[in-house]
């Protein structure tokens, strides 16, 4: 089986640039780049003329929900899938807060065997920390790890006991396997929705204060530190957090990070009022300070990658009102463009730097194959029109849900077709 995509525009790190290629794939992998000033054979291939539409290494998302199983009016592994391809994500990794909990070798299998009939993007499973995400007691990591899991972690909750951390850092570790964590006091949050800030003054409601998310980091460092765990921290949204992981890092404890696109372009000043729970999320969306600070984490390699935490909720759960509402947005289809638009566009990253965090640096954390546009890397590749301007509709979402606060706005950067092993996933029209 035999493929070109031709007229494709790379970006090149050692240019600095986007260049025109063509690409030659066999079997599923990228066999051949050649300078897209020559004429290639094409002869009996199947061709895709990217007419010099951007061709990017398929983006890579390790913090998703796809609700399935348990939530499938939510969203589920078709959905949820079908969405990701649609944003032009090739690979995701999907947390267990599912019904039940992904705490069982049954329930990952029963995740990677219909990921795999579905046959859109590829799935990679975490499985809980603790039984059912309760912090009392520690999964079987060794018959996870074993069914396929890739990870462990309670997102969704923070693991409150540090016993039960540490123990569970160790036992990881044993097994070469990271700990991804949702970092959260709950003893500082109870009840409150939105962050301590402008936002929660004005309206006189009870705050999220930051040390409930950095008390967990620095915590969690100091266990890493002790049982030299791979400790990933979830969704990054305070500068307290980010002042941890960047000592942690200087001081060669092995903490990596991500940061989610809306915690990047939004702060609680932006929430319109109490009554749309689509800019309900947890962590909540903090000051503008904090804002200024993930951003520069991010820039420094402080947070080593961009993740969406597609959280979907169906439009009734979010009609309950704000202090009912599930947490949580959809993130897959507006990932690229709105950091496109709000980042490249206006000239403060290249679209190296965003396309880097969102392919090759999760790919390094995680230790996949994918993620890179290379001569024997697994053909996973998006193809994105990085010119035409259109606003975000979530009625058009591939996802069962729509919960977003970014709809109207005006992007450009959309993905227009999907690429995995070689095979065409989604396509525009
Ligand atoms: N991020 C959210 O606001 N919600 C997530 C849980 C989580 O990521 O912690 C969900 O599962 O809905
Ligand atoms: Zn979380
Ligand atoms: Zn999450």
């Amino acid at each position: 089986m035999s493929l070109w995509i031709i007229n494709g525009n790379v970006w090149s790190e050692s240019a600095g640039k986007l260049e025109s290629k063509h690409i030659r794939v066999e079997n599923g992998v990228i066999e051949q780049i050649v300078d897209g000033a020559l004429a290639p054979d094409t002869g009996g291939a199947e061709v895709i003329d990217a007419g010099g539409k951007l061709v990017s290494a398929g983006f890579i998302d390790m913090h998703v929900h796809l609700r399935d199983p348990g939530f499938e009016h939510k969203e589920d592994i078709a959905t949820g899938t079908r969405s990701a391809a649609k944003g032009g994500f090739t690979t995701i990794a999907c947390m267990p807060n599912t019904r039940p909990v992904t705490d069982t070798p049954d329930t990952v299998r029963y995740i990677l065997n219909k990921a795999e009939q579905v046959g859109i993007v590829k799935v990679l499973p975490y499985a809980a920390i603790t039984k059912n995400e309760l912090g009392r007691e520690l999964t079987d990591f060794a018959a996870l790890k074993e069914a396929g899991a890739i990870g462990f972690t309670d997102d969704g909750v923070g693991v409150q006991n540090a016993q039960m951390m540490k123990n569970a850092m160790a036992l990881a570790t044993s097994m070469d396997m990271p700990i991804i964590a949702h970092c959260e006091d709950d003893s500082l949050v109870e009840g409150a929705w939105a962050s301590e800030g402008e936002f929660s003054r004005k309206h006189g409601i009870k705050g999220i204060p930051n040390e409930s998310e950095a008390i967990h980091v620095g915590r969690d460092v100091l266990l890493a530190e002790a049982t030299g765990a791979h400790y990933h921290v979830c969704h990054v949204s305070t500068e307290q957090s980010v002042r941890f992981i960047r000592l942690a890092k200087q001081i060669g404890v092995r903490v990596t990070a991500e940061v989610c696109p809306h915690h990047l372009v939004l702060s609680d000043e932006d929430i319109p009022g109490l009554d749309d729970a689509n800019w309900k999320m947890n962590p909540p969306l903090r000051t503008p300070r904090d804002v200024k600070a993930v951003i520069e984490a991010l820039e420094d390699g402080t947070i080593d990658m961009i993740v969406t935490d597609h959280a979907p909720h169906s439009a009734e759960e979010k009609a309950r009102g704000v202090q009912l509402a599930p947490f949580g947005i959809v993130g897959f289809e507006t990932a690229f463009p709105l950091l496109y638009t709000k980042f490249v566009r206006t000239g403060k990253w290249t679209l190296g730097f965003l396309l880097k965090r969102m392919t090759s640096d999760p790919a390094r954390v995680f230790r996949l194959h994918e993620g890179r546009l290379a001569q024997g890397a697994p053909a996973d590749l998006t193809i994105v029109d990085l010119e035409s301007e259109r606003a975000v509709d979530p009625s058009s979402f591939a996802s069962k849900s729509g919960n977003t606060p970014f709809g109207g706005w005006k992007l450009s950067g959309w993905p227009v077709s999907t690429i995995v092993n070689g095979k065409v996933v989604w396509s525009e029209q």
